[in-house]
């Protein structure tokens, strides 16, 4: 991957692995996307980085979340490790859940239950 610029623009959330952001990116020949930025304290980065080899393996699974790479960035004095990832606008399933009010519709729970099965099939191909 190309070096690109990037910037935080929005807390997304938190996880086990680190903070979660939305970021707007931009590559030297002046595109710029949205993406999801995980970051974490370099030295407590070992399970982020897993992370990152894990989606790697699984970037032609599109119901997985695509890996876009990483960056280590110097930030108030401290290295952080920053795992770059497709954005979901939509938030998790969780999130949506609640949105919603504590229930899917019928038609949806199909449509998301589909989509987990496959990627966990996926997944499974790839052993
Ligand atoms: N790619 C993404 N696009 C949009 N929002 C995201 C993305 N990844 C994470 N988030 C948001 O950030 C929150 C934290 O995500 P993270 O992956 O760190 O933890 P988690 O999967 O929710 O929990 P855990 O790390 O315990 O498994 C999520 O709940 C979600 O709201």
């Amino acid at each position: 991957m190309d070096a690109i610029q990037w910037l935080k623009i929005k807390f997304l959330g938190r996880g086990s692995y680190g903070t979660v952001h939305l970021a707007q990116s931009r590559n030297w020949y002046g595109s710029s996307w949205l993406m999801a930025v995980k970051s974490v304290a370099f030295e407590r980065s070992s399970s982020l980085k897993k992370e990152a080899q894990i989606l790697q393996e699984f970037v032609d699974c599109p119901q997985v979340v695509r890996g876009l790479g990483f960056d280590v960035t110097l930030e108030g004095g401290l290295w952080f490790y920053n795992l770059f990832m497709e954005y979901a606008p939509g938030g998790t399933l969780h999130d949506l859940i609640q949105r919603s009010g504590g229930k899917l519709d019928e038609r949806d729970v199909q449509k998301f239950t589909r989509m987990i099965l496959k990627g966990l099939r996926c997944i499974h191909e790839k052993g």
